[in-house]
């Protein structure tokens, strides 16, 4: 039997948080993603993407690193940090949140027009909507950690708290 409760004879009002899902770069919410195309400077050089330091980062080899920055297409730098012909790092696991949070700060202090993006989803839940990636985005299911979403909730936070 399907009941429906009223309120004082109207339908009850649940605020749930808005939502906001970014995947593709071309999406509304598509500067959000690491393979966006906003330049970031670490330690003296510029990446054309975080995907690109981010990825990099996998390495200790310094001509490899570099040669991922020269890659043209952030997908690419995707593909070359994924590869296991290369040497990953082996306190990859211990630093790679640490990456991600500078390279996410460097890439909205330097680009306006996304940190104001940024601060105006208020309070929304940000996910990034990547099927296959269980770590930095919700997964098929939903059940993905949405690392990425939680480290951009974490920079709103602090980039609302400066413009007060
Ligand atoms: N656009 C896109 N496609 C995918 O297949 C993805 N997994 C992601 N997520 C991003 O991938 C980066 C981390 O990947 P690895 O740790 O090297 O597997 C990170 O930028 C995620 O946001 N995005």
């Amino acid at each position: 039997m399907k009941t429906t409760v009223l309120l004082n004879g109207k339908q009850p009002h649940i605020c749930l948080p808005k939502l906001v899902l970014f995947y593709d770069v071309n999406g509304t919410y598509g500067a959000f993603s690491n393979l966006a195309p906003y330049p970031i400077e670490q330690d003296g050089v510029w990446w054309p993407t975080v995907e690109h330091h981010f990825q990099a980062q996998k390495f200790h080899e310094p001509s490899l690193r570099e040669r991922i920055r020269q890659l043209p297409f952030a997908e690419q730098a995707a593909v070359m940090g994924r590869s296991r012909h290369f040497l990953l790092r082996p306190d990859w696991e211990d630093v790679k949140y640490e990456i991600m949070r500078r390279a996410l700060y460097c890439k909205f202090t330097t680009h306006a027009p996304i940190r104001e993006l940024l601060i105006e989803t208020g309070e929304a839940l940000i996910i990034e909507d990547a099927r296959d990636d269980y770590c930095w985005g919700c997964g098929r299911d939903g059940s993905g950690r949405n690392m990425l979403g939680l480290l951009l909730m974490e920079l709103r936070t602090v980039l609302q708290q400066r413009e007060r």
